[in-house]
């Protein structure tokens, strides 16, 4: 659904990332794990359209995306959420998922125009997708970590991607937090979403992820399955001095 083709980026003489070839397939869940600095988040700037890759190719759906924009891609079925938050803190949940929804229609240029066309069912049942239901009137300011990163996951999925790029999903998540929007992550993977994730947090990606594929150093060291990528001793190498 969605791919890298030996993908490299440069910033200036840097080389960011290199032949870094890797695909999600419909109903997959991918996570992209690597040391600090190893590009993950390069990658999926190269993926979503934020970067357009230096050589390589950009697929979505089979057709070349490396040159089409951010707001294209999103046309054409890809979501992202961001490593920061991406919400308005003064208006509830569910007034932001409406956003959301009326931002990814087909003239996102003038959502406001369109408020009333929205129907509440939609935003009711974005909100019931992601475990919601019965946040719809709570601020964003209120809501705990976990509630903001899911509120978030429910804008995402406001377009109805085909894929959907997830940077950090759990990133200041509490404990108590992370089995729910695990599961969540795991029912928008089932549900036929193509869905790229990076994640520090090794537990939720050795536990929901499909396939694994690591970075270092901008390249890829290894792609597989969770148990066979943690046995890989390069990998382990590449993770020196911190708990796979
Ligand atoms: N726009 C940029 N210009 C120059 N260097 C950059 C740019 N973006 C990223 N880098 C560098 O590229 C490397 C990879 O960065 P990236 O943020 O993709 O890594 P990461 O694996 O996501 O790291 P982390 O786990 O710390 O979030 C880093 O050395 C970073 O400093």
């Amino acid at each position: 659904m969605i791919g890298a083709e030996a993908v490299g980026w440069q910033v200036g003489g840097a080389r960011i990332l290199e032949d870094v070839s890797l695909t999600v397939g419909a109903g997959e869940l991918v996570g992209i794990i690597g040391p600090n600095g190893a590009g993950k988040s390069s990658l999926v700037n190269v993926l979503s359209g934020v970067t357009r890759p230096s050589t390589g190719r950009v697929t979505l759906g089979g057709a070349d995306v490396s040159r089409a924009s951010a707001t294209r891609r999103s046309r054409l079925g890809l979501a992202r959420s961001f490593q920061t938050s991406a919400l308005f803190d003064g208006l509830t949940a569910g007034e932001n998922v409406r956003l959301a929804v009326q931002g990814s229609g087909p003239s996102p240029a003038s959502p406001f125009r369109r408020a009333a066309s929205v129907a509440a069912g939609r935003v009711e049942a974005l909100l019931e997708r992601v475990g919601m239901g019965g946040a719809a009137g709570t601020l964003a300011r209120d809501l705990s970590h976990g509630g903001r990163r899911t509120l978030e996951l429910a804008m995402a999925l406001a377009s109805e991607p085909r894929a959907l790029l997830l940077d950090e999903p759990m990133a200041g998540v509490s404990a108590e937090d992370v089995d729910g929007l695990t599961a969540v992550i795991g029912e928008v993977r089932d549900s036929g979403v193509a869905v790229a994730m990076v994640e520090h947090h090794m537990h939720v990606v050795l536990g929901l992820a499909d396939r694994v594929a690591v970075l270092h150093h901008g390249s890829l060291l290894a792609v597989g399955r969770p148990d066979e990528v943690t046995a890989d001793e390069r990998v382990q190498q590449a993770y020196l001095g911190e708990a796979l």
